[in-house]
């Protein structure tokens, strides 16, 4: 592996369109994810059980495998019990705070005109586990938790298929609390959850994290379907200055990277010394992982690199362009620097808040808008699992002191009906 420290200031169109544009592969499988999502719809279980085979070498027996989550909670280890029930609990805790309240108010200043909004859970909703080439049951309680919290009745996951479930992901779904849970993943289970199969339900929502296929499936049935965002393969993006440790920057770089062959991972510094370690780092760290070979991919990526800026202000612009799925601030003065940053997925301030802990167990949700999506929009939470409903009510007082306004606009609109609804109720 040869990582070039790259000067920004020299990245011609092409460099830059390559960090600003990324798409971690998602555009390259768009044409076979539609195929596999329109046959899921066609052929439904028959479908799945064929994907499986191909994709994920699994001849699956019972798609359905909701009765295995508390027994997988009964064997695992006792650490790893206590570690994802520990996780589940910070996280649970965190969302308590984003449920929203209903509230009604009276704007009137003379009669009545009571205003609110009201929250309700969404019925149903399905949650994609990852489980390719990792085990994913912190996503499980990423997903499943916020959804619950929220009051969602019916929250399904889709995971990979296996010979043998992993049973620390089947565990988490316990202590989240997932309804049902079904053995299929990738595309073919976003296609399951969108449209329904003999087997799986169809759902309203589809959330969650996955890889190329995942996300560019759930590009394919939004529109049908409600979804997230896009949280394809991870990003992290270190801001850093002279005061940064190599080493804990590197080691952030390293961990998102091995993630995916697909996953970005960028540090940008204006200490060119510092730079020049990090990437000693990088190389001397990703050699001693065991998924070196997916690190070294993610680090060759056009969207990876280690970028020396002329100040912190250029950095800092960068990573506003940038728009990174997880933002880390390793420098004197971070909160000065995050002031000037407004888009990022989730942000990591100072040397000991490495982006592992919001991954597994700080609390915050690991489920993250990649590909500059955190310029719209911000990770999972608990408004992903609500609809909210304004309501209103008026008192004649009110409705004769808006009347003249109502319909003089309506009549502008040429729309009368409208106006007169307001009159007919002055008329004898
Ligand atoms: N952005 C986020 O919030 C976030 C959070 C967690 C994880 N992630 C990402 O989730 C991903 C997990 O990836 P993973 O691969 O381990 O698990 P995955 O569950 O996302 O993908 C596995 C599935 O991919 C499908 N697949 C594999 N090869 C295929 C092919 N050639 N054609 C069609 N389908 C194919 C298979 O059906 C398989 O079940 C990583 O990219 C990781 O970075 C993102
Ligand atoms: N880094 C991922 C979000 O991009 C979340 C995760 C799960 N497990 C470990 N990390």
């Amino acid at each position: 592996m040869n990582i070039e420290v790259r000067e920004l200031a020299d990245l011609g169109p092409d460099a830059r369109r390559a960090f600003f544009e990324r798409d971690a592969g998602v555009g390259d499988v768009r044409s076979d994810v539609r195929d596999i999502v329109e046959r899921v719809r066609r052929e439904g279980d028959v479908a799945l059980r064929d994907y499986s085979r191909e994709f994920d070498d699994v001849e699956v027996g019972n798609i359905d495998v909701s009765d295995a989550a508390e027994r997988a909670y009964d064997e695992i280890d006792d650490d790893v019990r206590e570690a994802i029930e520990t996780a589940a609990a910070n996280i649970r805790e965190f969302h308590e705070r984003q449920v929203p309240e209903d509230w009604r108010e009276d704007f009137g200043a003379s009669g009545t005109r009571e205003l609110g909004r009201r929250y309700r859970p969404l019925d149903r909703v399905g949650v994609y586990a990852p489980g390719g080439t990792a085990a994913y049951p912190s996503s499980v309680l990423m997903g499943v938790i916020p959804a619950k919290v929220a009051g969602v009745e019916h929250v399904a996951v889709a995971t990979p298929p296996a010979d043998t479930m992993n049973p620390v992901t089947l565990a988490a779904m316990h202590v989240a609390g997932a309804d049902a849970v079904y053995s299929v993943g990738g595309a073919q289970g976003i296609a399951a959850l969108a449209y329904g199969t003999e087997t799986v339900k169809a759902v309203q929502k589809v959330v969650g994290p996955g890889n190329k296929w995942v996300t560019a499936a759930k590009a394919e049935v939004r529109g049908d379907v409600d979804i997230d965002f896009l949280a394809g393969p991870s990003e992290v993006l270190v801001v850093a200055d002279e005061t940064a440790e190599a080493r804990f920057v590197a080691a952030d770089l390293v961990a998102q990277a091995e993630h995916d062959p697909n996953a970005s991972v960028v540090a940008v510094t204006d200490d060119a010394d510092l730079a020049t370690e990090i990437v000693e780092e990088v190389e001397r760290q990703a050699a001693e992982r065991e998924r070196t070979e997916t690190i070294e991919a993610a680090l060759e990526n056009d969207a990876s690199g280690v970028l020396v800026a002329r100040s912190m202000s250029e950095a800092v612009l960068f990573a506003e362009e940038y728009a990174a799925e997880h933002l880390s601030i390793q420098a004197d003065d971070d909160e000065a620097l995050l002031d000037r940053i407004d888009s990022a997925g989730s942000v990591f301030l100072g040397p000991y808040t490495p982006v592992a802990a919001g991954d597994y167990a700080s609390g915050t949700n690991h489920v993250l808008p990649t590909g500059a999506g955190a310029k719209q929009q911000g990770g999972l939470s608990v408004d992903h699992f609500v609809r909210s409903t304004t309501v209103q009510r008026l008192d004649q007082e009110a409705l004769s002191g808006l009347s003249e306004t109502v319909t003089t606009l309506a009549e502008a609109e040429g729309l009368d009906a409208h106006a007169q609804s307001v009159r007919e109720r002055f008329e004898e």
